[in-house]
């Protein structure tokens, strides 16, 4: 734990110990560049937007067409370089993300964003290059009994299905990320051995996905967590193919997303408002808030491409229509809601 900290505070303060820097947005802008400057993090971060897809999959009911179509549109105007959009999974395991295809066809693809969707199997790889998909997501999980829930299959199954995707995408030249769920925790298995994570890591890395996204489905992680999975999966797979992916049941998202920095990730999951959850993981809350991610990285001097207003305009906008509450600090501290 002293070392997490040690290293924690390495990141968070300047050279003279208790000159905090990323506290206030004035001051976020004055010491930005000195606080990234030496401390090994990237000066560029790609945010891959996840809420129009794993926060709304979550929603009890049914987001019109619409709705969707806009928020992402929204997103890609605040400058995000990834929204994913949607899923090509069973409308009988996931009935909020029937449309699609008509979520395809509506949105107004902007030059420059990539616009990736989830396909568990072949037919949803065929149904989602059809509806004009140009990248995908395989997703696969470290833990037996989360695939079997999720998406009814042993990891081996799993692996042998993304193997018959992977191929055909080759083939048709659609770049493939892959998922790996429950890195730091299994809601229906508990403690996950960072090894068995570096395994699946490995295999999807093997078989082609060009990144990693590694998933904290439940929030349960702490940085002391993260720095011990990381460190096994990155004997396996380069660090500049790895992506993390934090939910904030437990609030330690940002911080297990400092520690990734430190560590040479420079790809980070989040979801506006901080919407979602997993439908197979019962207790999990939304992921990270983008809104969040944005104003720490500012705040460090990372580059993300992103405008924090117009974003959160987007967040203001999902929130309104859903009627929830956003779940992002930065949002609520400025009463952007
Ligand atoms: C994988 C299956 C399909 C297996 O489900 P299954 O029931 O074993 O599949 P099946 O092959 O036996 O087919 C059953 C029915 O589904 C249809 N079907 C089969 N495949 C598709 C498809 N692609 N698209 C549309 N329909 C499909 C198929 O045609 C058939 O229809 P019927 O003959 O009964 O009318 C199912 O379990 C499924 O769809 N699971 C998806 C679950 C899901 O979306 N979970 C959330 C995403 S994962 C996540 O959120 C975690 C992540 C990525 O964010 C990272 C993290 O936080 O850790």
């Amino acid at each position: 734990m002293a070392a997490v900290m040690r290293l924690v505070n390495r990141i968070a303060f300047g050279p003279a110990m208790g000159q905090q820097y990323v506290a206030f947005s004035s001051a976020a802008k004055v010491n930005a560049a000195g606080v990234r400057a030496g401390r090994g993090l990237p000066e560029k971060v790609k945010i891959v937007e996840v809420g129009p897809r794993d926060g709304l999959q979550n929603e009890k009911t049914i987001v019109p067409t619409e709705t969707k179509i806009q928020l992402i549109d929204m997103l890609s105007a605040s400058g995000l370089s990834v929204i994913e959009a949607t899923s090509f999974v069973s409308p009988k395991w996931v009935p909020q993300m029937a449309d699609q295809v008509e979520v395809m066809k509506g949105i107004d693809r902007k030059p420059g964003v990539s616009y990736p969707v989830l396909t568990p199997n072949l037919k949803g790889f065929q149904a989602a290059v059809k509806a004009g998909a140009s990248e995908v997501a395989i997703f696969g999980a470290a833990s037996e009994l989360f695939s079997k829930k999720n998406i009814n299959c042993s990891v081996d199954e799993s692996l042998q299905r993304f193997d018959e995707i992977m191929t055909t995408a080759k083939e048709a030249g659609v770049p493939v990320r892959g998922y790996v769920s429950c890195v730091l925790g299994c809601p229906y298995e508990g403690a996950v051995a960072p090894e068995r994570v570096a395994h699946v890591a490995k295999r999807l890395y093997s078989m082609g996905c060009y990144e990693i996204s590694l998933g904290d489905t439940i929030g349960v992680g702490t940085p002391g967590s993260m720095i011990k999975m990381l460190e096994a999966v990155s004997r396996e797979v380069p660090v500049d193919a790895l992506a993390v992916h934090c939910h904030d049941t437990y609030g330690q998202a940002l911080a297990n997303i400092l520690v990734a920095l430190q560590m040479g990730i420079s790809v980070v999951d989040s979801s506006v408002a901080g919407l979602g959850g997993c439908p197979y993981a019962n207790g999990a809350s939304g992921n990270v808030a983008t809104e969040d991610v944005v104003y720490m990285l500012h705040g460090l001097g990372i580059q993300t491409g992103v405008d924090l207003s117009k974003l959160m305009d987007a967040g203001a906008f999902i929130c309104r229509t859903l009627n929830r509450k956003t779940s992002s600090k930065v949002a609520q501290a400025t009463c952007k809601l």
